[in-house]
Parts: structure tokens; C-alpha cells; sequence
């Protein structure tokens, strides 16, 4: 089935109907505005599955598109995924290959449901460390669909949270010391307008086109944050699923909604602490 296919069999027929009820249900409680997801397991699936770790990957980028729809359906505004890490450049080069080949084909898919569903679609990261095609597709992409808001993608890719941070806090200090004098303004006097703030940071992230998320998933049993959204993730709720990612499904999804929902009075009460 080509992959299009997919996706109108996603929207339509009775699974379709079926889901739709049961997102009505979860809508009686608050919705996230923001899932962000770690796709742990991929391999783990194909050992499971008897196939080879790349079919793997290409059951998690399905997993990946099918998660996109459901929370387009649930009414959740941005979905944050962690596709490859900078870490990730030490794997088998077959492996990494494998990654940049869906990245390749995902953009030539996104490019279709953006326009038939307004999705803007952003990639966070330091792309510079991506071949020069991928590069301009990604940046092709990323501006085609920055007229969109009705929901956000953002595809972590050659991310780590360290390289975010120390990324930001570059652009910061370029943007307010770009003449080169003082630190902290300090030698400025007491210029408020040169200290470095944490909104000056945060303008800066690679993911600033984004909200904190509300919901941190992780896949695969795992319960790290592997360098993803640290800095983000300080008032979210993580949710560690035992299942492999490419088995996630819409089910678990309505579990760790519900999850949320649960808990949803102590974040929201944390949230206006901040
Ligand atoms: C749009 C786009 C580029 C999609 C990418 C698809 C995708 C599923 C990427 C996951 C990447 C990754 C390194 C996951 C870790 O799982 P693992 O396979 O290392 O898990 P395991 O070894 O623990 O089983």
C-alpha cells in the first residue's frame, strides 16, 4: 500500500468512527496542547517480529504518521518527535543511512498532509550535520508550511538538549554583546537590557516554535530523557510505556491522555507557580 493510502484509510472507514467516539469521550476532560514522543524500541520490534531492524524503523515511522493523525483528531495543537539524535551518528552507517532515507521520504509525504490538513512542519536540531539535500528539502518544507497553524509538527533530528542549550546561549550572547564588551553587562554598568534572561534563551531554542510540552512519552520501557527537551520538560507529565514503538497505538494514547487528565489539576497548579 502506498503510503498515501495509508493515510486515507487512517481517515476514513469504521476504526476511523470508532475513534472519533472515543476522542469525544477523552474531550470531556482537559486536552494537551503538546505531546512530545521518544520512539524507543524499533529494533526491539523487528527482533520480536523475526524481520530486520530496518523494518523496524519503517513500522516506527508508520507508528509515527498514525500518531500524528490521532492528535490531530483528539485536538492536540503540537506533536514533538525525537527522530535521531546527534548521539545517534556512532550507529551502524546502515542504520543512520536508514533514518536519513525515511527523513527523506517523510518530507515528500509531509509536503502532501500539510497541505491537504494546513500543518506546519518545523525541524529542530543541528541541521547543518544533515546532507545538503535532506537540508534543502527539510528547509523547503519548513517554509512552505510556516503559513499554517492549525498544528505543529516538529521533528527533532540531530538534536540533543546540550546542543540546544549551548546553541541558545550562543545566539543570546551574539544578540546582546555583539559588540563584544562585557559579561552579564556588568562592565556596562547596570544596563538591564544586556543581561542575558531565560526568555532570551528560551527565543533561542532550536523548539521555540513550540509551548512546553504537557505530555512526555517514552516507549520501550525506558525511563530516560536521553537528551531530549531537558530543559523543556520541568513541569511536564512523563509517561513510560512498556510496549515497543511501533506498537503504539491509539489506545495507548487515550491511556496516557487519561493519565494526564488524572493529574491534570497538579500540573496546571505547578504551571502557575512558574
Ligand atoms: C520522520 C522520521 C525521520 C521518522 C523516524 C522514524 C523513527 C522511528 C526513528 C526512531 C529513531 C531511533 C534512533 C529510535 C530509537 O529506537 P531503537 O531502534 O534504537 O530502539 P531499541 O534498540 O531500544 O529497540
Amino acid at each position: 500500500m502506498l503510503r498515501e493510502d495509508i493515510i486515507i484509510d487512517i481517515f476514513s472507514g469504521w476504526r476511523s468512527f470508532l475513534r472519533k467516539c472515543l476522542f469525544r469521550v477523552l474531550r470531556v476532560g482537559p486536552i494537551p496542547s503538546h505531546i512530545a514522543v521518544i520512539m524507543d524500541g524499533n529494533r526491539r520490534y523487528a527482533k520480536k517480529k523475526k524481520i530486520d531492524d530496518m523494518t523496524g524503523y519503517d513500522a516506527g515511522a508508520l507508528a509515527l504518521l498514525h500518531l500524528i493523525i490521532y492528535c490531530m483528531e483528539l485536538g492536540v495543537k503540537y506533536v514533538t518527535a525525537y527522530a535521531f539524535s546527534i548521539d545517534n551518528f556512532r550507529r551502524q552507517p546502515e542504520e543512520v543511512q536508514k533514518i536519513m532515507d525515511l527523513t527523506m521520504e517523510s518530507v515528500m509525504l509531509l509536503t502532501w498532509i500539510s497541505k491537504l490538513r494546513s500543518v506546519r512542519v518545523h525541524f529542530a536540531g543541528k541541521l547543518q550535520l544533515l546532507s545538503a539535500e535532506i537540508q534543502d528539502a527539510a528547509k523547503r518544507l519548513m517554509e512552505s508550511t510556516e503559513v499554517y497553524n492549525n498544528f505543529v509538527l516538529t521533528i527533532c533530528i540531530c538534536y540533543t538538549s546540550s546542543d540546544e542549550i549551548l546553541h541558545a546561549v550562543e545566539k543570546s550572547c551574539k544578540e546582546k554583546w555583539d559588540d563584544g564588551i562585557g559579561i552579564m553587562g556588568y562592565d556596562k554598568g547596570n544596563d538591564y537590557e544586556r543581561f542575558i534572561k531565560v526568555v532570551d534563551i528560551e527565543k533561542h531554542m532550536y523548539t521555540a516554535i513550540a509551548p512546553d510540552p504537557d505530555i512526555l512519552i517514552r516507549t520501550g520501557g525506558e525511563y530516560r530523557l536521553s537528551n531530549f527537551l531537558v530543559w523543556q520538560s520541568s513541569c511536564c507529565h512523563l509517561s513510560s510505556l512498556g510496549t515497543v514503538w511501533p506498537e503504539f497505538g491509539v489506545f495507548h494514547l487515550a491511556w496516557v491522555v487519561l493519565d494526564f487528565q488524572k493529574n491534570y489539576r497538579y500540573f496546571a497548579k505547578k504551571k502557575l507557580q512558574l
